[in-house]
């Protein structure tokens, strides 16, 4: 498709995140639900010569970033362009907003450059953008089967949480993984009810570095979420509703009651983006 092109970087979220190993080179092994939101960054593509501009409420995170995630996608590609980026995300938050950055210049340019992964262990499901199940270091891509309506609420405590401090503080790595076979997911209650039964390992470490992480879980358990969890490495967390309207009262309550917080409220990204 020609350029200029506007694409959709959506939010990532582990539903599940289990770490099951760790590798020689210090990489953990993964098993994970990952689902993708309506809510999310958005790039704009137009010809070159490369650079970068940033709008959005979370620019101001990523103005003295010189490596965005963006430009190192363009060089990838081999391919110079003007980019701009609506940073909408929370940076470093475990909603993938860089990798969903890189992913989308990616999907504006056609282009799936060999050594994807060196971009983040992300950006292969971020290409995709719909539900998988990731396994490996993220590169081991399974597509689930449609999904239930799901809404969800996301809550961040406003401080960001590095990804590798997260996995350094791990207690144990060699966790159980997912069952090999999934259950069908008929209805969003058969979904939840399996969910209830898994985990993320990353969640008590990160509780452990940035205490406040336990607080926003117990503010989406307080307001009424079927199911409540960290994403990713941190701090965002989740909790998932029936239905839309629950999902926005809450953020509503959460959002005046702290107001340093960054909340939002959100359905599944459409399944072709
Ligand atoms: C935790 C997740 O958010 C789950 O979706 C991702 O695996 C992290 O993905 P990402 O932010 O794209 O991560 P990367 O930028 O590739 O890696 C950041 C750091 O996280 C740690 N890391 C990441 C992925 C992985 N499978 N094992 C790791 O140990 C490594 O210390 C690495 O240096
Ligand atoms: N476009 C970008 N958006 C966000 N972060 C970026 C970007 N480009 C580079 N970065 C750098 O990447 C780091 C990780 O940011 P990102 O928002 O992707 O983390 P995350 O939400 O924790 O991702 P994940 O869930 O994949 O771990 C940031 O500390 C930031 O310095």
């Amino acid at each position: 498709m020609p350029l200029p092109r506007r694409e959709a970087a959506p939010a990532k979220l582990n539903l599940t995140l289990h770490v099951t190993g760790r590798r020689p080179d210090g990489y953990h092994l993964l098993d994970s639900l990952v689902v993708f939101l309506e809510l999310g960054d958005v790039v704009t593509v137009t010809p070159g010569p490369l650079s970068l501009s940033l709008t959005g409420p979370f620019a101001q995170g990523l103005a003295a970033e010189p490596n965005n995630l963006c430009l190192r996608a363009a060089r990838l590609a081999e391919r110079d362009v003007r980019i701009t980026l609506e940073k909408n995300l929370p940076v470093a938050s475990g909603i993938g907003g860089g990798s969903a950055d890189a992913a989308a210049v990616l999907r504006a340019l056609d282009a799936q450059p060999d050594r994807l992964e060196t971009l983040g262990a992300d950006v292969p499901a971020c290409l995709a953008s719909h539900p998988v199940r990731m396994q490996g270091l993220g590169e081991i891509l399974a597509p689930l089967p449609p999904l239930p309506e799901l809404h969800v609420l996301l809550v961040n405590p406003g401080h960001s949480l590095p990804t590798p401090d997260v996995f350094n503080a791990l207690e144990r790595r060699d966790n159980p993984p997912m069952p090999d076979r999934l259950p069908g997911f008929p209805d969003t209650h058969a979904l939840i009810g399996f969910l209830q039964e898994c985990r993320n390992d990353l969640e008590a470490p990160a509780i452990r570095l940035m205490p406040e992480i336990a607080d926003c879980l117990a503010a989406i358990r307080a307001a009424g979420a079927t199911l409540t969890r960290m994403s990713g490495s941190g701090a965002t967390c989740f909790g998932l509703f029936t239905d839309a309207d629950r999902a926005k009262a809450a953020r509503d309550r959460i959002a005046s009651a702290a107001p340093g917080w960054w909340v939002a409220a959100s359905g599944l990204a459409p399944a072709k983006l």
